[in-house]
């Protein structure tokens, strides 16, 4: 795959009080692992938003990989505790984007596809448990399988390790380094846990109020951050 899985030029986004992305460019080749780290109110869930197309941006171009016929977007959110009451499992919650046929129930293949991925996330022996009385740590991964469920050409993880434990982040992580080096699973992470992204992302993107900075992670400085904190 020569082309990149995801383009972005020159991008602008302004809301009618303000400029929040400035110019910005942005490069996601295969199996890339791109952190994206800066204050809050920089404009990272604006990016994102972008990308999902959600938002339509003022200025600039986003072109996904020709091959695509459709961008294929996994997305993981930060965690929010689900209601106790919540009445699905975890496999059903899992296998919720299944949609491959037009049966009123999953397929022999898709519950192949679903016994699949709960097995990969090592969600197997949780996996009839309601989603509601699951730990953090479980329903996150619950989130992760569902978001690789269908193959995504881009796994977008929106500070999906905020308010988990050291061991949960890592457990997490560990799972989706493993599909990024194996699966080539493009991965764009926003984290504002500087440690975490140096152990896994291999680049950076650092956002400031309108000016952006990016390399290998190897290269981060921490005090880039903190003078992006004091601007
Ligand atoms: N729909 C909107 N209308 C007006 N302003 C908005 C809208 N969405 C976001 N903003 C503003 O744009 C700026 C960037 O917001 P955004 O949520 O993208 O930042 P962020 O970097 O994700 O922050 P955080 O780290 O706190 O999540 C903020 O000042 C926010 O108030």
């Amino acid at each position: 795959m020569s082309e990149p899985v995801l383009a972005i030029k020159n991008l602008t986004v302004s809301f009618p009080d303000h400029l929040v992305l400035n110019d910005l460019s942005l490069q996601l080749n295969q199996g890339d692992f791109l952190s994206v780290v800066g204050q809050n109110g920089v404009g990272k869930t604006t990016l994102i938003r972008v990308i999902l197309r959600q938002l339509a941006p003022q200025h600039g171009k986003i072109k996904y990989h020709p091959e695509f016929k459709r961008m294929k977007i996994g997305y993981v959110p930060q965690f929010r505790n689900i209601d106790e009451e919540y009445p699905l499992s975890i496999r059903d919650f899992v296998g919720l984007n299944l949609h491959d046929s037009r049966l009123p129930w999953l397929s022999k293949k898709e519950r192949q596809k679903l016994d699949k991925i709960i097995k990969q996330t090592n969600l197997e022996t949780i996996q009839n448990t309601p989603l509601g009385d699951a730990s953090g740590g479980e329903k996150q991964k619950a989130y992760l399988a569902q978001a690789l469920i269908n193959d995504p050409d881009l796994l977008i993880l929106d500070e999906s390790t905020a308010s988990l434990d050291n061991v949960r982040k890592f457990e997490l992580l560990d799972l989706v380094k493993e599909f990024n080096e194996h699966q080539g699973v493009t991965v764009l992470f926003i984290t504002h846990d500087i440690e975490l992204a140096k152990d896994y992302a291999h680049e950076y993107l650092l956002m400031r109020h309108g000016n952006y900075q990016s390399g290998p992670i190897a290269q981060f400085k921490e005090s880039d951050l903190e003078e992006a904190e004091h601007a």
